[in-house]
């Protein structure tokens, strides 16, 4: 009996100019099975994804949809044919609500158009229903107020309203804590059972050992491996995917930078002291961070803890309390004027913060412009040396040139351009909102390194993370935001992990009743 296979590449190429995005890809996804395409960043696999659903044209090789060779003028037509795609990055109506984007999508995939509100949001709530989204979702909220994770989740939802036999999913959980993975693991689960084929894109390699049961390893536009879980564990993926040696964060920093900050010396004054500040989606917030310290902020997406740091860098407005920076109160207006002051926040979201038209050099250049840089005129050329360094060798940013625009950087080499970009500012807190957002696993090594080496040298870290390994392996303080507050705070070196389970389990019981 011959196997069926829902999607079959051959020798799938793509180049952009110089660049051989994929290399003669052969490659074979069957119905009912999770498949996990696994590479480093640059690796190609966003390239895949975008041949076999009409977003960019092969310039060589086939695809196959159930047996049948395909020619995708567009994701229209792929989408017609039977292949959707849930993107990194979801585009979608802001101001219109969960039910409103469902429903574009039904009519997009050929549904009537229904006009009532009413019906709109029933038609949406069966479709979450009948994912199990029912209570993750309310179809009458309009999408600028969703989380990141929501807005995934939604994203989900409309990519399925075509049934498709095949379902890319592109680092669906980089942005979602440990909750929001289970309710989208929910979903693949009931995916695969209907016979689904689908094809799984993420750096978060336990979350994906715990779901997929094939793995399709790439490395340089190649594909170097094909096979099940079972032949290519964790452990070999990571040396397959590489090539390079796996160091433990510990080797890259000094011993010092390991300890919990200046112990024996005086306590130094805190950078930010927060005293009972309130704001939309959080109230009476105290926090102080000092030189020095990485103070990890936890807690359920959804929780408050982008919306207290965009109240910080007056991204948000501020309803009450005090914000003090070096000991001084100050109303801090916009982020630019946060960046005056000597704080720079990196987004979870990188739309808001690449400049996608203009080359990387322009990107690198732009923060060296900044505030702290205006005395001293055009950027130092040493300065942006130092960063392209950095960037190339430490984070290893794939680019054909630093010329080529940044919309031409993989997702995740976009992300550690951002990271290098807010560090060549020198700030004196650093505020990371999901830092290895999209990133692979040894520039997450890197990334964390660069981290403990900048708070070892004196810069206050504050990272929010909806992945509690990272909050652990980094701060040396932990902060959990839950309801918009802080629930509480354990010190590095104590077993954090019941108190953080605490607070988190608790606040799923209370928003689950409000
Ligand atoms: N529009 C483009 N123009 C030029 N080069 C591109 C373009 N899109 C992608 N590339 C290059 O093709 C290669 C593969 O990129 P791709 O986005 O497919 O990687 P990826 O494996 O999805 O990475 P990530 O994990 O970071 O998302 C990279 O070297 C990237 O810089």
């Amino acid at each position: 009996m011959t196997e069926r296979i829902a999607l079959r590449t051959e020798n799938l190429t793509k180049r952009y100019g110089g660049v051989v995005a994929l290399a003669g890809v052969d490659v074979s996804i069957r119905p009912g099975e999770v498949t996990a395409l696994l590479g480093e960043n640059g690796a190609g696999k966003s390239t895949f994804v975008a041949c076999c659903s009409g977003a960019r044209a092969p310039d060589d090789g086939a695809i196959h949809l159930d047996g049948v060779e395909q020619r995708f003028r567009s994701p229209h037509a792929a989408a017609a044919a039977g292949v959707a795609v849930v993107h990194q990055e979801p585009q979608m109506l802001e101001d219109q609500t969960v039910a409103q984007n469902v429903n574009v999508a039904m009519l997009a995939g050929g549904g009537r158009q229904v006009l009532s509100r009413t019906r709109v949001e029933a038609l949406a709530g069966d479709q979450l229903a009948s994912l199990g989204l029912a209570h993750a979702l309310d179809p009458a909220q309009p999408i600028r107020r969703l989380s990141g994770a929501q807005r995934q989740l939604v994203e989900i939802a409309r990519a399925l309203v075509i049934e498709p036999k095949v379902l890319f999913l592109d680092e669906p959980n980089a942005s979602l804590g440990d909750e929001e993975t289970e309710l989208l693991f929910g979903v693949v689960g009931r995916l695969r059972s209907r016979g689904v084929a689908v094809v799984l894109i993420s750096h978060r390699l336990r979350d994906v050992y715990r779901i997929a049961e094939r793995v399709v390893i790439m490395r340089d536009g190649s594909k170097v491996a094909d096979g099940s879980v079972d032949e290519y564990p964790i452990d070999a993926a990571i040396g397959l995917m590489g090539g390079r040696p796996r160091r433990r964060d510990a080797a890259a920093v000094p011993a010092a930078a390991c300890e919990s900050p200046r112990r024996a010396e005086p306590v130094p004054e805190p950078v930010l002291e927060l005293r009972g500040i309130s704001g939309r989606g959080f109230s009476d917030v105290d926090l102080v961070i000092r030189p020095g310290e990485i103070v990890g902020m936890a807690g359920l997406v959804g929780a408050g803890r982008t919306e207290i740091a965009h109240g910080v860098i007056g991204a948000a407005p501020l309803r009450g309390g005090e914000v003090l920076v070096e000991g001084v109160p100050r109303r801090l207006r916009s982020p630019g004027d946060a960046i005056r002051h000597g704080i720079v926040y990196v987004a979870e979201d990188r739309k808001d913060a690449v400049f996608y038209d203009k080359s990387i050099a322009f990107n690198v250049r732009a923060s060296l412009l900044g505030p702290r840089r205006v005395g001293s005129g055009r950027p130092r050329e040493r300065a942006v040396g130092r960063l392209v360094a950095t960037l190339a060798g430490r984070l290893s940013v794939k680019a054909p040139s630093l010329e080529a625009d940044a919309a031409s950087l993989s997702g995740g080499n976009q992300q550690k351009l951002l990271f290098a970009r807010a560090v060549s500012v020198e700030p004196k807190l650093l505020i990371l909102d999901e830092p290895t957002h999209g990133v692979d696993i040894g520039t997450r090594h890197e990334i964390h390194g660069l981290i403990r080496q900048l708070a070892a040298d004196g810069m206050a870290v504050w990272v929010i993370s909806s992945e509690l390994d990272e909050i652990l392996d980094l701060a040396t303080r932990i902060v959990v935001v839950r309801l918009g507050r802080i629930e509480t705070e354990v010190t590095a070196g104590h077993d954090p992990i019941p108190i953080l389970a605490a607070a988190m389990g608790a606040a799923t019981a209370d928003q689950g009743t409000s």
